[in-house]
């Protein structure tokens, strides 16, 4: 069966991704690809090692009236930049939304799909969490759902590759000056926050008043992790536990005894959670680790189209990362 799909921000380092991994999926045929500069280049302009079935396919000015048939829709646009034209879109075209316009948004499913699968499936409007809620989310979720952590007190510090950016992103983030550096950014606001908020109360069921989020740009292309305090007396074992229950029919986490590290998961959907807890400090500590444009990004989003198809979840997704 062929799945015929399309991708509006392909030249991007999202929309790239997404079409890496949609390249070598066996139901997702790719007929579409949009933008804005990139308009009216080859996809082998932009990717000269492109597979060569696509490398003719033709970057369109993105608009919604023009779209041919389409079954899925992947938009990876800047965020603020997709809301009124994916409104456009026909509503028999199923979309996942990798930037942040349609989470917690009316209509549309937050696609944390390690955690909520059926909350997705047969929907047809889906949006991406954001890359640090990726990382974070699924290494507390099964300490909330246990109820091992306080939902109040928790203080979440991030570690992200300079991709996450984007391509498009700021001239502050070129090489000298990401380079041999470590900038710390967004605090006490960042625009993760409120879903990384709203997700910890529907899983806990508590408030998430006390949250900290603080995210640290480092010199390295892919990758974030995650280091998030908890108060809570469960033991390592107990924490190690839940989450192995929690995620024993999940393909994507990996539960895993020793601390997390980026390069784990470079190019897959893989996350990776771990835990080291002291009892008698009052003391959890959560890891998380995800590529930020896989779980973070265009892998997540492959598996939520999957799950919107009726696919399994994984089709197209069991790729090993890359190592070194
Ligand atoms: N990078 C990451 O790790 C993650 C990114 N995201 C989110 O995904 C989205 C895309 O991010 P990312 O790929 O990094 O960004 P990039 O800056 O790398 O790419 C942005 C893309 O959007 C296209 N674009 C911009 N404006 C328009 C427009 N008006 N009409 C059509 N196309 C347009 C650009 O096309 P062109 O080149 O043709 O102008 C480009 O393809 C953002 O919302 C981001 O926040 C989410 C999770 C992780
Ligand atoms: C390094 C860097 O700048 N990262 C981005 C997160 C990327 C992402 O997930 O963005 P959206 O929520 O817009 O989809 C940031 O902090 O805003």
């Amino acid at each position: 069966m062929s799945i015929r799909v399309g991708i509006v921000g392909i030249s991007g380092f999202g929309g790239g991704e997404a079409l890496r991994l949609i390249a070598s999926h066996p139901s997702f045929e790719l007929v579409y690809a949009a933008g804005d500069s990139s308009a009216g280049s080859r996809l082998v302009d932009r990717f000269p090692g492109v597979p060569t079935k696509l490398a003719g396919l033709v970057i369109e000015k993105w608009e919604p009236a023009t779209l041919p048939k389409l079954d899925v829709l992947f938009a990876s646009l800047p965020t603020g930049a997709s809301a009124d034209a994916l409104a456009r879109v026909p509503k028999d075209v199923k979309i996942v939304d990798i930037g942040g316009d349609h989470r917690y948004v009316e209509g549309w499913a937050y696609g944390l799909a390690d955690i909520w699968p059926a909350e997705i499936e047969g929907r047809t409007r889906v949006a991406n969490p954001g890359c640090f809620p990726a990382a974070t989310l699924n290494a507390l979720a099964p300490l909330l759902v246990n109820k091992l952590i306080e939902p109040g007190n928790i203080v979440i510090d991030v570690k992200t590759g300079i991709s996450g950016a984007g391509r498009g992103g700021d001239s502050k983030f070129g090489y000298a000056e990401s380079n041999e550096n470590l900038v710390p950014y967004g605090l006490l606001k960042h625009v993760h926050m409120p879903e990384i908020a709203k997700t910890i109360e529907r899983l806990s069921g508590g408030s998430a008043a006390g949250l900290v989020f603080t995210p640290h740009l480092v010199p390295m292309t892919r990758g974030i992790l995650a280091t998030i305090y908890c108060r809570g007396r469960a033991t390592t074992d107990e924490c190690l536990d839940a989450a192995r229950r929690f995620y024993a029919e999940r393909a994507f986490v990996r539960v895993t005894n020793k601390p997390p590290q980026t390069k784990w998961a470079t190019g897959s959907n893989l996350a990776f959670v771990s835990y080291a807890a002291d009892p008698e400090r009052d003391l959890i500590i959560a890891m998380g680790v995800v590529d930020n444009l896989g779980k973070g990004a265009a892998g997540q989003a492959l598996q939520n189209a999957n799950l919107i198809c009726g696919l399994p979840e994984s089709t197209g997704l069991d790729g090993a990362p890359v190592w070194p």
